[in-house]
C-alpha cells in the first residue's frame, strides 16, 4: 500500500509566501529573495511530507499565484504584448495575475473566477488568435529536479488540457479545436521531457470531468488522450479528478491507457458504485478518502469499510482534493485538547493517511480504537429550543408580506429616494491603520474602549465624506470587521475560530474560515451598535450591513454531523434576529449579503434544486420574512454568473440586489430583461478589483447601457463590490465620479420626460 496527496497549501505555515510576495510587489524585496523564499517553502513542504511517511510526494503544486496561470505560462499561452514586453519572466507572470502599469507598458490582468465549488479563485487564461501553445520547460521540470537534488523523487502535477480549455476564455472567435493540435504537441513534449529527467509518475489534473459532460466533450477527451498516452514512454500517468464523481466518462477512462485513476470518494456520490461496476486490474486506484475541503477527523471505520468494498488490486490512499483548501496545521492553535482532537488540518491529514494505510494492513488496531472514541457519542449537545423552533417553521415564516409591488410603493413614500439612487456595497478601505489598531486591541496593547472609539472615528469621517460626495444611501464602512464571515462567526454561539487557520482565496489574499462546532445561536446584537451610531450622524438613510446565512455557511467549515440545510436555517434564525433588531433601532434599509450563494451551486445541474436551492433560497427568505413593509431589504452577490438561476434569485424576494459588473454585465442584464426580473438592480458600474479610477464619462456610458436593458425606475447606482481591498485615494476619486455620473444621467432622464 502507498499514500499520497494531490497537493499541499503553499502559502507556508506562517503565510511566508504572502508576506514575501507583497513585499516584492512593493519593491522592498528583490526577485532573488522572493525566489529563495519559494525554494525554501518547497523544501520544507517536501521534507514535511517525507517525514510524515507520505510515499508519493507531489511537486509543482507550489505556485507564486495560481496553478492554472502556471500551466498557461508553462505552455507560453500569454498575450503577445506581454510575451514581448521588456520584463523578466517573473514580472510577466505577475503582469498576467495583477495587471501592470509602468515603463514596459500598460497591461490588464486576466480575470479571476471561482475554482469549481470552492472559495479559491483561478486566473482565467485568455486565448486568442495569437495564442500558440508550446512547451517551454520551466517550472515543472525545475521543481522536479530541485526535489531530486534533495533526494526526493516527486510526482510532478499539471492541469490537463481538457480542464485548461474548459476554464479558459476564447476570444476573437477562437474555439477549442483551434488549439488541440498545439496542445497535443505541448503535452507530448512535457511527458517526454519529464520522462527524460527521470520522473516515474506524472499527475494530470482533470477536475472538469466531474461536470455534466456532453458527448462531444467525452469524444474530445478520449481522442486527445488516445493520441497523447502512447507518447509517455516509461512515465506513468495518474489521471486525477476531484470535487465530484466522473459518472459521464468513467467507462471511457478505464479503457484509456492511464496507469492510475484518482477518484474522489468524499464529494463523488457515485464514485464507489462506479468502481464497483469494474476497475481494471492493471491500473492503480488513487482513492480520495481523506476530505481535502473540511477540517474534521476522518472516520476510520467508515473509510476502511468503504475501501474493503472496492474491487481493486492496486490501491494508493489519497485525499479527495488538494489540501490547498484547508489550513496548514492545527498544531499552533490553542483549542482545548478535547476540541483539538476532532480536527485535522493539512498536516494532520498526512498522519491520517498514514494510519489508514497501517490499519488496512492490520497494524496498530489501537489507532482504530482511539479514532472510534471520537465518534462514539455525539460531539456536542443539541439545543432543544432551537431544534423545536426549526421544526415549528411554517410557510408563513418563509414568506414576506405584503407582496413585492405593494411594498415597493410603501418604501418609495417612506424613503423618498431620487431616480437612480446611489450607494456603495458596504466596506470602505481596510487601511494599514485599521488593521494595526485591531491587531493592537487583540494583543491588549490598546483597550476595547480605545478600539471602539477609533472605529467610531472612522465611521464618522466616512459618513461625512459620503454626505459631501452626494450619496443617497450611506454605509458605516465595516471597519469593525476582519472579514464578512469570520466576524459573524466570532459573534455567534456555536462557532470556533482559529488564530492562524489561513486558507488561500486568491494570490496573496487569504481567509480564516470559522468552524461551526455546535448549534448556532445569536446571543446578543452584533452590528446594531455600529449601524445605529452611523445613523445618528446623518439624516440620510444608513444601510445596515449583514452577511446572509448561505454565505456564512459556505465560507465556514461546516459540521459533518448536521445537514447543511439545518445548519443554514440555524444561521438564518440568528441573522433574522439581527435584522429585526436593526429595524427596531431605526435602520430603514438592511443589506443581507449573499456573495457566495452562486459559488456552491452544485456542479451538476441535476443536483441544483434538490441538493441546494431548495433550502438555500428559503434560508434567505426566512431571514427577512418578518420585517415591516417599510423596511427595504437589499442583497449583494459578487459572482454574477447567475444567468441560469435568475428565477431563484428573484425568489429571494429581496427589494434590491447589487451585483458584480465586470465583463459579463451586459449578458446578465439581457437575461434579467428577457426573464422579467422583478427585483430592483444595482449592476456594478465599475470594477473594484483593480486600483484603476474609472472616469465619469465611462460610468455615464455604463449607465446608459444599463438603461437600455432595465427601466430607469428599477436601477440603483453602485460599484460592483465592497471597497475593503482598495486604497483611500482611488476609492474617493472613483466614488466622486460615480455620484457625478449618476447626477448627469438623472438630468438626461428628466429632460426626456
Ligand atoms: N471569507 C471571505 N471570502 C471571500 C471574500 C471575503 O471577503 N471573505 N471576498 C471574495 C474575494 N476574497 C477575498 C479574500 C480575502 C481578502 C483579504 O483582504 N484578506 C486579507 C485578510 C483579511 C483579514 O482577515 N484581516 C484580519 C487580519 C489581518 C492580519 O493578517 N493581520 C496581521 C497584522 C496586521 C498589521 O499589523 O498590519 C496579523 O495578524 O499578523 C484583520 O483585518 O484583522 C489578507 O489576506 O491579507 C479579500 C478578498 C470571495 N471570497
Ligand atoms: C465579497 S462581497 C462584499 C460585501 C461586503 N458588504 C463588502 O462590502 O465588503
Ligand atoms: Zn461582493
Amino acid at each position: 500500500m502507498t499514500t499520497t496527496i494531490i497537493g499541499f497549501p503553499r502559502i507556508g505555515a506562517q503565510r511566508e509566501l504572502k508576506f514575501a510576495t507583497e513585499k516584492y510587489f512593493k519593491q522592498t524585496l528583490t526577485a532573488e529573495q522572493l525566489l529563495a523564499t519559494g525554494k525554501q517553502l518547497r523544501q520544507q513542504q517536501w521534507q514535511l511530507l517525507k517525514k510524515a511517511g507520505i510515499d508519493q510526494i507531489p511537486s509543482n503544486d507550489f505556485s507564486f499565484y495560481d496553478n492554472l496561470l502556471d500551466t498557461a505560462f508553462l505552455f507560453h499561452a500569454l498575450p503577445k504584448a506581454i510575451a514581448t514586453a521588456d520584463l523578466s519572466d517573473l514580472d510577466k507572470y505577475f503582469a498576467l495575475a495583477r495587471g501592470y502599469q509602468g515603463t514596459a507598458g500598460d497591461f490588464k490582468a486576466w480575470p479571476m473566477k471561482k475554482w469549481f465549488n470552492t472559495n479559491y479563485h483561478y486566473l482565467v487564461p485568455q486565448l486568442s488568435k495569437d495564442t500558440k501553445f508550446r512547451y517551454t520547460g520551466g517550472k515543472i521540470k525545475a521543481e522536479f529536479l530541485e526535489a531530486l537534488s534533495l533526494g526526493i523523487k516527486t510526482r510532478p502535477t499539471i492541469i490537463g488540457p481538457f480542464t485548461l480549455l474548459r476554464l479558459a476564455e476564447f476570444n476573437e472567435h477562437t474555439a477549442a479545436k483551434d488549439f488541440t493540435n498545439d496542445l497535443l504537441q505541448a503535452y507530448t513534449d512535457l511527458l517526454q521531457d519529464l520522462c527524460a529527467a527521470g520522473a516515474e509518475w506524472l499527475q494530470i489534473d482533470e477536475p472538469a470531468l466531474v461536470y455534466d459532460l456532453t458527448p462531444q466533450e467525452i469524444n474530445w477527451f478520449a481522442n486527445f488522450y488516445r493520441q497523447l498516452l502512447p507518447q509517455k514512454g516509461t512515465l506513468k500517468i495518474l489521471l486525477q479528478t476531484y470535487f465530484g464523481d466522473v459518472r459521464d466518462i468513467y467507462s471511457e477512462l478505464i479503457k484509456l491507457d492511464f496507469d492510475g485513476l484518482g477518484l474522489d470518494l468524499i464529494e463523488g456520490k457515485q464514485t464507489a458504485s462506479l468502481i464497483q461496476s469494474g476497475f481494471p486490474t492493471d491500473k492503480t486506484l488513487f482513492a480520495g478518502v481523506v476530505n481535502g475541503k473540511n477540517i474534521w477527523r476522518n472516520h476510520y471505520q467508515k473509510t476502511l469499510t468503504l475501501l474493503k468494498q472496492l474491487p481493486v488490486q492496486k490501491l494508493v490512499l489519497s485525499t479527495s482534493c488538494s489540501l490547498l483548501h484547508v489550513p496548514y496545521s492545527v498544531a499552533g492553535e490553542d483549542f482545548p485538547t478535547a476540541v483539538k482532537k476532532h480536527f485535522a488540518f493539512a498536516q494532520e491529514k498526512l498522519l491520517e493517511l498514514n494510519q489508514l494505510d497501517q490499519l488496512l494492513q492490520q497494524h496498530h488496531p489501537e489507532w482504530l480504537a482511539v479514532n472510534q472514541q471520537l465518534f462514539a457519542q455525539p460531539r456536542v449537545k443539541e439545543d432543544p429550543v432551537l431544534k423545536e423552533k426549526i421544526a415549528q417553521l411554517t410557510t408563513a415564516d418563509f414568506s414576506r408580506q405584503p407582496d413585492f409591488q405593494t411594498r415597493r410603493k410603501i418604501q418609495q413614500t417612506e424613503l423618498n429616494l431620487p431616480l437612480l439612487p446611489t450607494t456603495t456595497i458596504g466596506s470602505f478601505p481596510q487601511t494599514k491603520e485599521v488593521k494595526k489598531m485591531r491587531a493592537a486591541w487583540h494583543k491588549h496593547e490598546i483597550s476595547a474602549a480605545d478600539y471602539e472609539s477609533f472605529v467610531k472615528q472612522q465611521i464618522k469621517n466616512w459618513i461625512s465624506w459620503q454626505e459631501k460626495a452626494g450619496f443617497d444611501v450611506l454605509v458605516h464602512g465595516e471597519f469593525e470587521r476582519n472579514d464578512m464571515v469570520e466576524y459573524f462567526g466570532q459573534h455567534l454561539a456555536g462557532y470556533l475560530f482559529t488564530q492562524n487557520g489561513w486558507v488561500q482565496s486568491y494570490g496573496t489574499r487569504g481567509v480564516k474560515p470559522p468552524i461551526i462546532w455546535g448549534d448556532v445561536v445569536r446571543k446578543k446584537p452584533i452590528t446594531v451598535k455600529w449601524s445605529t451610531y452611523a445613523q445618528s450622524l446623518t439624516a440620510k438613510p444608513v444601510k445596515g450591513m449583514l452577511t446572509g446565512p448561505v454565505t456564512i455557511l459556505n465560507w465556514s467549515f461546516p459540521r459533518e454531523d448536521l445537514s447543511l440545510k439545518e445548519a443554514t436555517w440555524q444561521l438564518a434564525l440568528a441573522i433574522q434576529a439581527e435584522v429585526l433588531d436593526l429595524e427596531s433601532h431605526g435602520i430603514k434599509i438592511i443589506q443581507i449579503d449573499e456573495a457566495a450563494l452562486r459559488e456552491k451551486l452544485p456542479l451538476r445541474k441535476s443536483d441544483w434544486d434538490s441538493e441546494y436551492l431548495a433550502w438555500a433560497i428559503p434560508a434567505f427568505r426566512l431571514v427577512h420574512s418578518k420585517v415591516k413593509p417599510q423596511t427595504q431589504i437589499h442583497t449583494h452577490m459578487c459572482y454574477s454568473e447567475f444567468g441560469d438561476i435568475i428565477p431563484a434569485i428573484d425568489n429571494l424576494d429581496a427589494d434590491v440586489i447589487s451585483f458584480e459588473a465586470s465583463r459579463s454585465n451586459l449578458e446578465i442584464l439581457e437575461q434579467l430583461q428577457t426573464q422579467h426580473f422583478k427585483t430592483l438592480v444595482g449592476p456594478g458600474v465599475y470594477d473594484i478589483h483593480s486600483p484603476r479610477v474609472p472616469t465619469k464619462a465611462e460610468i455615464v456610458t455604463e449607465l446608459r447601457e444599463i438603461l437600455k436593458k432595465v427601466p430607469a425606475k428599477n436601477v440603483w447606482v453602485n460599484p460592483d463590490c465592497g471597497l475593503k481591498t482598495r486604497g483611500v485615494k482611488e476609492t474617493k476619486a472613483s466614488l466622486l465620479n460615480l455620484t457625478a455620473a449618476a447626477q448627469e444621467v438623472r438630468r438626461e432622464l428628466q429632460a426626456d420626460d
